[in-house]
């Protein structure tokens, strides 16, 4: 996320726009694939973040009476982690480049992608980090778990050890991270290669990890792209979510906290109102 708004955004916001448009207007406009106008379906009622229908109805409103604050012009990191060739390259791969390369290349340390949406008319965009998950380069990787909103914890849908090592996979993860904060994503891959008895055979041990994680479970193929798009989309959804959730609350408790100093002692008006002074860059 960007820890503050380019100066453009204060010109903006002396300007009466709102704040980013400028950066919106100097990037290409958002693909027509990447337009997110309802919320997307959970994959699996009994391990979901949440099973609504749609949108939470304070952000439908906030979005359309365009009060999602800063939320247009931040970017959401996203991190991918799991054991060695589990497939979390070509996971990302299918979704942001629509590829699949069959032959195994070892993340070295990290690498990311940059993934923008539209959200019920806002922009949005991902940051997706695709980390090692050789235990030689796992150090290095660990280094760029901090300040996740999400974590995608991926594992093998035909390597049962794969999934076992997703916990410690999360508790790692964790170390750099608020769990009150951060959205869990439990995601097996390769459902090319099993076959439909034997995924529902195996699928309740997965749905119990995911349940004991409190993550959001899916089951996907980046050989054939089952699920994939929608499994990125229900991310950018929930983490937008969140997002602007978080911004009316920030709103919010600002807006509960001046009433309390006004009414308590005028004397401190001048003071209250001077530190309220809106200043985009801090
Ligand atoms: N059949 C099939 N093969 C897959 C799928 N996803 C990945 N693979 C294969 O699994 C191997 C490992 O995939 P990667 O995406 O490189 O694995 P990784 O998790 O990024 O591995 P590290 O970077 O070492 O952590 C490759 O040979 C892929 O072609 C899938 O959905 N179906
Ligand atoms: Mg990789």
């Amino acid at each position: 996320m960007f820890p503050c708004p380019p100066f453009s955004a204060c010109k903006e916001k002396e300007e009466g726009k709102q704040p980013g448009a400028f950066i919106m207007s100097v990037l290409p406009p958002v693909r027509k694939d990447r337009i997110i106008s309802q919320l997307p379906k959970c994959f699996c009622k009994g391990a979901a973040l949440h099973t609504e229908d749609g949108f939470h109805a304070k952000v439908k409103t906030a979005c359309q009476e365009q009060r999602t604050g800063t939320v247009g012009f931040k970017i959401s990191k996203v991190i991918v982690v799991g054991d060695l060739a589990v497939g979390k390259t070509c996971l990302i791969n299918r979704f942001c480049k629509d590829v699949f390369d069959k032959n195994y290349k070892a993340t070295i340390g990290v690498d990311f992608e940059m993934e923008r949406f539209e959200v019920l008319g806002v922009p949005f965009s991902l940051q997706l980090w695709d980390t090692a998950g050789q235990e030689r380069f796992k150090c290095i990787a660990s280094t760029y778990y901090r300040g996740a909103q999400a974590i995608i914890i991926v594992f093998d849908l035909t390597d049962v050890a794969s999934l076992h090592h997703t916990r410690q996979w999360l508790e790692d993860a964790m170390k750099e991270n608020d769990p009150t904060n951060v959205l869990l994503f439990l995601v097996g891959t390769k459902k090319d290669l099993i076959s439909p008895a034997q995924y529902s055979a195996n699928v309740q041990d997965a749905i119990n990890v995911a349940q004991e994680m409190k993550a959001e479970y899916w089951a996907v193929s980046s050989l054939s792209g089952e699920n994939v798009k929608e499994f990125f989309f229900r991310v950018a959804s929930l983490t937008f979510e969140a997002n602007v959730l978080a911004e009316l609350e920030k709103s919010n408790s600002r807006r509960i906290g001046d009433v309390v100093k006004i009414s308590n002692n005028t004397s401190n008006l001048y003071a209250t109102s001077k530190k309220k002074q809106p200043n985009c860059c801090q």
